[in-house]
């Protein structure tokens, strides 16, 4: 594990991510509906990345290609460089997953539940499968029934099912439906520790930003069928922090030039007594100084903080589906 990560460092000390998935240029088409339109991305290992889009979006449909179990029309997936559409069984073979609810015998145990699905592997240890209770925290509770277990232990549960036979991608589709927000703080660490443990890429599907929020380095963000952004998680919650800020001041021609003259990519717009921009607010007390500074006496401020949730909805032009 540790050689193959660190296989990718350069001469010139760069680390080169490598990726566990490629989705390159796919489309799908049912009858003359282009439900998935020409998308493009790669998931690197040990990496969460959220493909995060409203209903319909498409996020199935893609997952679904990923499984083989629907057709490619266009375009190709690699999963460790092998073509799903030609070398299905090997691309498939390090994949894990759960697409719905995991399957689970209700009226056995945690353990017994693993080793059923341990014996549709060939040579899965016992070592193994303490492994995989240990790294989704079940052994306390793993002799119990799973019918007594929480919805949380038994999303873990079957995250350890999906693990037994060490895959480098698990793929989860809408995981935290159902659970409270304990039991997603929860999945959330167990997920984050896959990642940097195993050094396994994780993708995730879901409607719910503030979910992706937290468990997530990177987001996809899909409407309609296309790729609409995939950016960082870190940059995103950056925008966060971006406002549209409104000073009221004695001189508003003056402040307008002074905001230009400060932010020469960011319109200024100018009210009767106030001047109107878009920026990040940390800059805020930038501007106060520089207003000072240029003898421009501000009356009032006032500031509109973009939530991530309004950046979501810009994104996806709102939650309608077609
Ligand atoms: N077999 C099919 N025939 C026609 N249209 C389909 C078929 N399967 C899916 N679609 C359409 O493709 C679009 C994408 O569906 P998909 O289930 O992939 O979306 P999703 O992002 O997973 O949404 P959700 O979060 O609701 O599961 C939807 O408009 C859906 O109606």
């Amino acid at each position: 594990m540790f050689e193959d990560k660190f296989q990718g460092l350069t001469g010139s000390n760069t680390i080169v991510t490598k990726p566990v998935v490629q989705f390159k240029n796919i489309t799908k088409r049912i009858g003359d509906k282009t439900i998935i339109d020409n998308i493009t991305f790669d998931i690197n290992e040990g990496e969460v990345f959220g493909f995060l889009g409203p209903n319909g979006a498409g996020k199935t449909t893609t997952i679904r290609m990923l499984f083989g179990l629907i057709s490619i029309t266009e375009g190709e997936i690699l999963i460790n460089g092998r073509n799903v559409k030609d070398d299905f069984e090997t691309a498939i073979s390090k994949v894990g997953g759960i697409i719905e609810n995991p399957e689970l015998y209700k009226y056995l145990s945690g353990y017994e539940n693993l080793k059923q699905a341990a014996n549709m592997y060939e040579n899965i240890t016992k070592v193994r499968i303490d492994e995989v209770i240990e790294l989704m925290g079940l052994d306390k509770r793993v002799h119990d029934k799973v019918g007594t277990y929480s919805l949380g232990m038994r999303q873990r549960l079957g995250l350890a099912q999906a693990l037994l036979h060490r895959p480098t991608l698990i793929v989860l589709d809408e995981p935290t439906n159902g659970l409270d927000p304990a039991g997603i703080h929860e999945l959330r660490g167990y997920l984050r520790n896959l990642a940097e443990k195993e050094n396994i890429a994780v993708l995730i599907s879901s409607h719910q930003l503030n979910e992706m929020e937290l468990m997530c380095d990177r987001v996809g963000v899909i409407q309609k069928g296309k790729l609409v952004t995939i950016q960082k998680m870190s940059d995103l919650l950056k925008q966060e922090k971006a406002a549209r800020v409104t000073f009221t001041v004695d001189n508003v021609s003056k402040a307008k030039l002074c905001l230009e003259n400060m932010f020469r990519d960011q319109e200024t717009i100018i009210h009767e007594n106030s001047v109107e921009i878009f920026i990040n607010s940390d800059q805020f007390s930038e501007i106060i100084n520089q207003f000072v500074q240029e003898k421009i006496k501000v009356l009032a401020t006032e500031t509109a903080t973009k939530t991530l949730e309004d950046k979501f909805l810009e994104l996806t032009g709102g939650n309608d589906i077609e």
